[in-house]
């Protein structure tokens, strides 16, 4: 009989997206109400405690896929209603109904719901921190905004004021931002970075490798088999492309794509593997040099921290809260510099089933509009530190407490403070650096 077949609205394999995944799948309660807060869950740490500082660092909103992605999804395209066969609804609906409608010069830029991300983001951290995301502190200049010069990082910046404002019906208020890549892309300007990984092909040879092993070719057979293609043509490439199509079509466009019907949930989290293996040895543990590359941001948020701490001491602080936009490859080396979500055993090409409960998973921490979030809170026993990613409080690595003493956590970080030169950490003997000339 005529069994309608109705598509859950979300994807199965939505939680496995990785980088590129929704924000709403890191706090799900945002999807009834996209501007729900928790106040319990940021109530401040003990009481007579009072704010006196936050500094965000925020991801992107949602965007487009850059241009190499792009080029993938069109070959795949083309594949797919050239030559698959089967006789299932969601093929004759890829077929028939939809459309190959990203273009290369979309290359990454935002879309219209990465603005709405970022300007839901404002208004729910201002509901949040309302003493220190206020109108007043806008009027008085001490709120700063900072960016990567990428147009994904500019729009959502202008996004998230556009947030403030209208969330406080400012209309005579003009706010500008400060385009800072030695802060926000700190990875294009370390030689080392460049020399050792970025340009250097056996940085990434696990990733490599992970596409070689019985995994993948399980996840290439599978998808092959549903799309009754030869098993040549379906390479890991081809894999990826129409994994990364069923993300963008839900994060952009919030549909439940025919294309996700390729994959399962065994499928997904190994897909999801190959993408925290890049983000692992692109960004995160994999090379020291990942992590030490974000120096400079490190330096920049302890210091405005600590002079937070001795403006206090007079009464007034000049600078309320510093909003800070950047990529999924500004936060990760910085959440790696601290320590955060660091396992036991590196991740590697063969021990994806080991790693099945591992804490680098990329889904749960660098979503779309990712965000750390440091407040300082000014109480009676002292200044204390909360640390907020995406809008829940999370401990410091081995500090049990949720917002320890101020002092306790820079005695934690005392060698990265005392330490972590990114000119020492960046420098490369000029003679064996080749692309350091257009630095
Ligand atoms: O696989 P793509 O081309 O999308 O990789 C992008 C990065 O996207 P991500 O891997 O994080 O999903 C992009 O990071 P974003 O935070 O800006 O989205 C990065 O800026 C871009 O250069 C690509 O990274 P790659 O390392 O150069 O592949």
């Amino acid at each position: 009989e005529n069994i309608q077949v109705v598509y859950p609205k979300i994807p199965a394999i939505a939680e496995y997206f990785g980088t590129k995944g929704r924000y709403e799948e890191v706090n799900p309660h945002l999807i009834d109400d996209i501007l729900a807060v928790n106040k319990t869950l940021l109530k401040p740490p003990s009481v007579g405690c009072s704010p006196i500082h936050l500094t965000a660092i925020i991801r992107h909103g949602t965007r487009y896929p850059t241009r190499k992605n792009v080029k993938k999804i069109r070959h795949l395209y083309d594949l797919v209603t050239k030559e698959a066969m089967n006789n299932k609804k969601w093929l004759h609906e890829i077929k028939t109904q939809w459309k190959m409608w990203y273009t290369e010069d979309m290359d990454g830029q935002i879309v219209a719901k990465g603005r709405d991300d970022h300007r839901h983001l404002a208004v729910r951290l201002a509901t949040s921190f309302p003493s220190l995301i206020s109108e007043e502190n806008i009027r008085s200049n001490r709120i700063k905004f900072i960016t990567s010069s990428k147009h994904r990082c500019v729009d959502s910046v202008i996004a998230f004021k556009e947030g403030l404002l209208n969330f406080w019906e400012c209309k005579d208020v003009e706010l500008i931002h400060e385009v800072d890549d030695m802060l926000m892309r700190f990875f294009d300007k370390c030689r080392r970075f460049i020399e050792d990984v970025e340009n250097n092909k056996t940085a990434l040879k696990e990733v490599d490798l992970f596409k070689t092993t019985a995994e993948m070719k399980r996840v290439q057979i599978k998808m092959a088999d549903r799309l009754q293609l030869p098993y040549s043509h379906v390479t890991p490439d081809l894999v990826e492309a129409a994994f990364y199509l069923c993300s963008y079509e839900f994060a952009i466009k919030s549909v439940n794509s025919p294309w996700c019907n390729l994959f399962d949930e065994m499928d997904a989290k190994v897909l999801e593997y190959a993408n925290d293996l890049k983000q692992y040895w692109k960004r995160g543990y994999g090379h020291d040099i990942n992590r030490k590359s974000s120096c400079t941001l490190f330096h920049d948020v302890f210091g405005r921290l600590d002079r937070t701490a001795n403006e206090i001491r007079f009464g007034h602080v000049t600078e309320a809260v510093t909003v800070q936009v950047g990529h999924a490859e500004t936060i990760l080396p910085l959440l790696s510099l601290m320590g955060f979500f660091k396992d036991e055993t590196p991740l590697t090409s063969e021990n994806y089933a080991k790693q099945q409960g591992r804490s680098f998973r990329t889904s749960h921490i660098v979503p779309y509009a990712a965000n750390l979030v440091f407040v300082l809170y000014d109480c009676r026993e002292g200044l204390r530190l909360q640390f907020l990613l995406n809008e829940k409080p999370l401990t410091f690595p081995n500090i049990s407490q949720s917002a320890p003493l101020y002092e306790t956590v820079r005695e934690h970080y005392k060698d990265l403070l005392e330490g972590c030169n990114f000119e020492e950490e960046c420098e490369v003997p000029r003679a064996s650096c080749s692309k350091c000339s257009e630095l």
